[in-house]
């Protein structure tokens, strides 16, 4: 698949997959920890946390409610925009519960910075965010991600849900892209 198009392999699916229970086990803890005994509420971001969001809900080992929430401030370029649009909002109130925000990617910051404010003025009981990759070279506004999988240089990448003009996020591992294909 993509024959010739990435150009390397940051992440591998293995290495994804071992943090993704790691993870799971943690924030399980933590929360119990914490008291908390209900429900958890994930909300994930579409649409590149969408694989995150599905195999990090079955490695949680306490019972979530998934909910997504679309927005967008690449679009089809390779550097935020920092214009967030909302695409698709959340089907119900979120107040009382005990939210955690599951993202691919924290790369400027800009998108989760804005939806921390946007989901914390409707009053959760407490409000998270895990996230798989960080780009700690990139990062242009400090946000509190409580949880993260992988920091990683500031590249572009793709692969398991992260694309690049909506291709590439059916790869099951984190890559890099070969330069050709930005310059066809
Ligand atoms: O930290 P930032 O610089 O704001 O970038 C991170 C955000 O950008 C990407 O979403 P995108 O707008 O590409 O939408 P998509 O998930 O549908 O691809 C990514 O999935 C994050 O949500
Ligand atoms: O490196 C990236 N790749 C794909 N989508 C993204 N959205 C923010 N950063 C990235
Ligand atoms: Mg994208």
């Amino acid at each position: 698949m993509y024959e010739g198009e990435i150009a390397s392999v940051l992440v591998t699916e293995q290495q994804i997959q071992d943090k993704i229970n790691e993870l799971a086990k943690q924030i399980a803890a933590d929360y119990a920890r914490d008291g908390v005994t209900g429900d958890l509420l994930l909300v994930g971001v579409l649409k590149g946390a969408v694989m995150f969001m599905t195999d990090f809900a079955r490695a949680l080992p306490m019972p979530a409610q998934l909910e997504f929430m679309a927005v967008s401030s690449y679009g089809s370029a390779t550097s935020s925009s920092g214009v967030v649009r909302i695409l698709k909002d959340l089907d119900r109130d979120i107040a009382g519960k005990h939210v955690l925000i599951v993202e691919d990617i924290v790369d400027s910051g800009l998108t989760l910075s804005w939806l921390l404010k946007n989901l914390a003025s409707r009053n959760p009981a407490s409000l998270e965010v895990c996230s798989l990759l960080r780009k700690p070279e990139a990062v242009k506004v400090d946000v509190p991600v409580r949880y993260v999988g992988f920091d990683i240089p500031n590249e572009f990448v793709v692969g398991y849900g992260l694309d690049y003009a909506e291709r590439y996020r059916d790869l099951p591992y984190i890559g890099t892209l070969d330069p050709k294909v930005y310059s066809s």
